[in-house]
């Protein structure tokens, strides 16, 4: 069986200066809650067993992710990059970007390309980013609509997301005042939704990071539209798969994505245990486009080949017995 798709693998280990410096100020598991329900659903799979083909292409290197995002991702983001990064010498909250992690290094190319994708890394790998930062490219904040919606699985994630996504949109010192910057709205289970559908349907914003519970309440309720829809994220996507209550929702909204033109769909996760299967699957049900990129990129140190024993005979003495 012949897919289109392409595999892009990152078999190196890495530790970026930039990682080590991000270490030095924030949490290393930011999200800490969602490592217990992973380890658990490591053993889990998809339950689908048939095998794709894919190739594998060389990995992109480039030096700065200024230089990765310039042309795509607006002057205002870009510029909040940098200057979050000098301000991150004395603030502790937050921490600027400049060296790609290698997912973002292979992963950002193929999302400006246009073409869907499935981000596969490690928690910490960096992958909220990269997405955020397709998001920042392709959203105009002049048009009044929602233009990207983020699935979260959980609020706390959701709430660790629209923290990162709004340090991006937020206005920088030097943006003129009449330009108008990037709106993002968390729709997160037990937040106050009567808010949010009364802003919803004033001005509706560009951004929306959503429970799938809140969003499906929204869309039921015809307060949110999804007509002018440009990039669809599914975070944590095995997790919102195995979760029963969670997965025909979530193929509706995928059906429903998939009818819009010029649509955008990206798939997250720290572990797709069958993914050449799940990358099949999202082409056969046309959640993605038939030339969907995966892109994996696993830090762990493989095994080694093979492995060297070695002992020493040492000679006792009846004395050192005694
Ligand atoms: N290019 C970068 N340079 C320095 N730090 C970065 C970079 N990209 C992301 N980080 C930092 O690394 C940490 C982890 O990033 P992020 O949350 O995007 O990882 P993730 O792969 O989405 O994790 P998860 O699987 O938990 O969703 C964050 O503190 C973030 O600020």
């Amino acid at each position: 069986m012949a897919s289109s798709f392409a595999t892009h693998t990152h078999p190196l280990s890495w530790t970026s200066p930039m990682k080590l410096l991000s270490h030095s100020f924030a949490p290393p598991y930011r999200k800490s809650s969602l490592l217990s329900y992973r380890r658990n659903r490591m053993s889990n799979c998809l339950s689908l067993s048939a095998s794709v083909n894919s190739s594998v292409e060389t990995s992109n290197t480039c030096s700065t992710l200024l230089e990765l995002c310039e042309g795509h991702v607006p002057d205002l983001v870009l510029r909040r990059q940098a200057f979050f990064f000098f301000f991150s010498y004395v603030s502790a909250e937050e921490v600027g970007y400049i060296v790609p992690t290698p997912v973002q290094n292979e992963a950002l190319p193929v999302l400006f390309s246009g073409r869907d994708c499935v981000i596969h890394a490690q928690t910490g790998s960096g992958k909220t980013l990269a997405y955020l930062l397709l998001i920042f490219s392709v959203v105009n904040p002049q048009r009044s609509s929602v233009q990207a919606v983020i699935v979260v699985p959980t609020r706390e994630l959701g709430m660790q997301v629209t923290k990162v996504a709004r340090t991006l949109a937020a206005k920088s010192l030097q943006l003129e005042n009449e330009q108008k910057s990037f709106t993002v709205m968390a729709l997160l289970d037990g937040g106050t939704l009567r808010r949010h559908k009364s802003w919803l349907k004033v001005e509706p914003p560009d951004i929306v990071i959503a429970t799938l519970r809140s969003l499906c309440q929204m869309l039921d309720k015809h307060i949110l539209k999804l007509d002018a829809l440009r990039v669809l994220v599914i975070d944590e996507v095995d997790f919102m798969f195995n979760s029963s209550k969670e997965v025909s929702s979530l193929k509706k909204l995928l059906t429903i994505h998939s009818s819009i033109n010029s649509r955008q769909t990206v798939f997250a996760s720290a572990s797709i245990p069958q993914h050449r299967r799940f990358v099949y699957d999202c082409i056969q049900q046309k959640w993605t486009k038939a030339n969907v990129v995966h892109v994996h990129v696993n830090l762990i140190e493989p095994m080694p080949s093979c492995l060297y024993h070695r002992y020493v005979v040492r000679k006792c003495s009846n004395k050192n017995l005694r």
